[in-house]
């Protein structure tokens, strides 16, 4: 049914189905992978028409609370069901029967065995444990004859085996940490939510409190409490780490199930198997494993709440905190947020008395909070062409001097964001977007950040013709390194972005390595701001700390004062005391000021106050609709009707149509409405009749965006 609303079929003769049975049925040529819904039948379709179900599977059915979730996110996002049953089943590779499956597992090499680079590389990821061709073959990147032509020469054993085990029930009842008696207190209270059985709490504690502690014990207390109780820790994807499964590891005995989009297809298969037979009850994941087919979940914990992260930007555009909410209210079960710096509908949700709050106001240990000070570039501003204040620069000299560690904070990937030509002022932008072209001296290519196209970097000005005069203005991280390696020579630079830790993998070594201190500087993006602990950290410098304030978006300032908190919350977790400087063309602005006087609150009120006078996000609710089409004539006559045609309600306003800040991107022309009613505006049923009413042009598409966090 994954196509649409649904459609109904004939049950065959023998074959016993009930709602949430999982099975296979034609559609159109094909034969796909469905869920019963209900057993009631459309009077209006005569049973003879009716193409028949070809198998049931046999597995649990999906639990009556999942398919019920499922029907009201679908209302609330104003998406067909089938795209949402789509996500619940993406394990569905989980539903083939592969009990007693051939298996390939590492043997003693015989002498006369030819060895290429494909079959060490097979070797190389073949362990004491069997994994079937495809498997073995995936993890090597080989083909799955390379697998089978070791077999055969003996290299690799064949067994049978399961290749999806149920994994190790986890022990609740080992100690934890010893907790502080902050840390115990706010224990105490999760587990009090545990035991009332529903209510959403907030652990608000600054970076470096311990509110992962605190909230394995309400993990602990919802395992021991019921015994097929299942459990979700969602953390935002990049915060998924090494360390933190480690430490998972530890508190519950057994390495816990993990969910995001790296993890490889065996693994996702037997996660999805084992949480849908319920065996499953502990997955550590990102957004996605809300949809995972749970039978029993009993509390969800979502880590770094404010994250952006949890909103997806493509395909279904929700957002994984607000459905998690959601889900625990309508199923009747605790949920608990964590963040140092959460967002304004958390904080208001708090003082609306909606949530519990838990307050964890200092670090654990000795650890204190670092000093940050806010250095003001219009006075101490840098050299020309180059990004660092004289007093950033002492302060570095100073660190470097003590062997500790510094980051360079600068939210900005490839070595410069706009490549200009100092002939003819030409800006490169992207040949089918609006977009600007970022400079990677990495691998001399620029970039489209939106898009991710990119080209060599010309010789010649594509407009004047002139040659080597394509220059690059402002700095991204790589310009940054490049400053602070000519100024340090001996210093270990490294630079963290998405584009240096590219393959998986590869994070995970800059982590270790910055861990264990085998790097001296490291320029970062964001990536680096979440969640890490780096003992030997002690200076944060943020080269540009105004960068997110521009740009006209409903949450800059938000976003800007936590992000900034973040990467200031890596300095000094350890004994050493940490600092952070903030180079800002604005220091005077709010967001700088709430950060060099700690004094949080005052910001987030003075925030609250300013969204509540103009009937914003939390107090007002906003949607997008989104119009976009490869012919500009068609967009424009889709917008104009639509514009025309606004129904009038109480409350809700229609701003637009407006172009998109990327008019064109990929080729395609973006018109843009937004929707803004009160708390209580049912906003789905005004999109839905204003919508439904004007058919929409011939290949415009019409995206509605609930909740929108982007505005691009
Ligand atoms: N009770 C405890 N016993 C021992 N170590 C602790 C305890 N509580 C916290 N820690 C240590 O303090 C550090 C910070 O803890 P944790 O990562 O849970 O903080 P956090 O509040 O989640 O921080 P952030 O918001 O910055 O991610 C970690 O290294 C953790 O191991
Ligand atoms: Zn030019």
């Amino acid at each position: 049914m994954p196509a649409g609303d649904g459609y109904d079929y004939a049950v065959p003769e023998g074959m016993e189905l009930s709602p949430g049975d999982i099975v296979t049925v034609p559609l159109g040529p094909r034969q796909v992978t469905g869920v019963v819904w209900t057993d009631a039948s459309d009077p209006n379709v005569p049973d003879a028409k009716l193409k028949a179900i070809i198998e049931r599977y046999d597995v649990p059915p999906l639990a009556p609370q999942l398919l019920a979730f499922v029907d009201w996110a679908a209302r609330y996002y104003m998406v067909r069901r089938g795209a949402l049953l789509r996500m619940v089943l993406r394990g569905e590779q989980g539903l083939s029967d592969v009990r007693g499956k051939t298996g390939f597992r590492k043997a003693p090499l015989p002498d006369d065995v030819r060895l290429t680079a494909k079959r060490m590389a097979v070797l190389e990821a073949a362990g004491e444990a069997p994994l079937t061709a495809k498997d073995l073959a995936e993890r090597a990147g080989v083909t799955e004859a390379v697998v089978r032509g070791l077999a055969n020469a003996g290299a690799l054993e064949r067994t049978v085996f399961d290749p999806d085990p149920p994994f190790d029930a986890p022990q609740y009842g080992l100690p934890g940490r010893a907790l502080s008696p902050e840390q115990s207190a706010g224990a105490g209270e999760l587990r009090e939510l545990i035991a009332e059985g529903a209510g959403t709490a907030l652990i608000d504690g600054v970076t470096g409190s311990g509110k992962t502690e605190v909230y394995l014990e309400a993990v602990a207390e919802a395992l021991r409490a019921d015994p097929t109780a299942q459990v979700l820790v969602m953390l935002p994807e990049i915060a998924l780490t090494l360390p933190f499964l480690a430490r998972l590891e530890d508190r519950f005995g057994v390495p816990p199930a993990h969910w995001h989009s790296d993890v490889s297809s065996a693994q996702r298969r037997r996660v999805w198997k084992r949480v849908l037979d319920g065996s499953c009850r502990l997955v550590v994941g990102a957004r996605s494993a809300l949809f995972l087919p749970w039978q029993n979940l009993k509390l969800i914990i979502v880590d770094e709440e404010h994250d952006p992260a949890y909103k997806q930007q493509d395909g279904i555009l929700y957002h994984a905190r607000d459905m998690a909410v959601a889900m625990g209210a309508r199923q009747r079960f605790p949920v608990v947020l964590a963040s140092a710096t959460p967002s304004l509908e958390t904080v208001l949700n708090c003082e609306d008395g909606r949530y519990r709050r838990v307050e964890l106001p200092s670090r654990f240990g000795p650890a204190v909070l670092p000093e940050i000070r806010v250095l003001d570039m219009r006075g101490e501003g840098s050299e020309s062409g180059r990004w660092l204040a004289p007093k950033a620069v002492g302060a570095i000299n100073e660190t470097l001097a003590k062997k500790q560690q510094v980051l360079l904070y600068l939210n900005r990937r490839g070595y410069a964001p706009v490549t200009l030509c100092r002939r003819c002022g030409e800006r490169m932008t992207a040949p089918d977007s609006d977009t600007w072209l970022v400079e990677h001296k990495y691998t001399n290519r620029l970039v489209c950040h939106q898009t991710g196209f990119s080209m060599p970097k010309p010789d010649k000005c594509p407009h004047c013709d002139a040659e080597g005069t394509l220059a690059p203005c402002g700095p991204g991280v790589e310009r940054v390194a490049e400053e602070a390696q000519e100024r340090w020579p001996d210093a270990r630079v490294e630079i963290f972005s998405s584009d240096t830790v590219d393959r998986p993998g590869s994070a995970k070594d800059l982590l270790k390595r910055m861990t264990a201190g085998e790097i001296d500087i490291l320029v970062a993006t964001q990536a680096a701001a979440k969640g890490h602990n780096f003992p030997a950290l002690t200076l944060v410098v943020a080269v540009d700390a105004d960068l997110g304030l521009s740009g006209g978006d409903l949450r800059a300032a938000e976003r800007t004062y936590q992000v900034l908190s973040q990467v200031s919350g890596r300095a000094g977790r350890a004994a050493d005391k940490g600092r952070v400087l903030l180079q800002s063309y604005q220091p005077q602005h709010p967001v700088a000021a709430a950060l060099s006087s700690g004094l949080r609150d005052d910001f987030l009120n003075a925030e609250l106050l300013s969204r509540e006078e103009i009937g914003m996000p939390p107090f007002g609710r906003l949607a997008g609709i989104i119009l976009s089409a490869q012919e500009e004539p068609k967009l424009m006559e889709d917008a104009r009707a639509l514009a025309q045609a606004v129904p009038h309600a109480d409350g809700i306003e229609v701003w637009g149509p407006a172009p998109a800040p990327f008019y064109r991107l990929r080729g395609v022309y973006r018109q843009r409405f937004l929707v803004r009613g009160t708390k209580r505006s049912n906003l789905q049923a005004f999109i839905s009749d204003w919508l439904g009413a004007v058919k929409p042009k011939n290949a415009v598409r019409r995206v509605v965006d609930i909740d929108p966090y982007n505005f691009f």
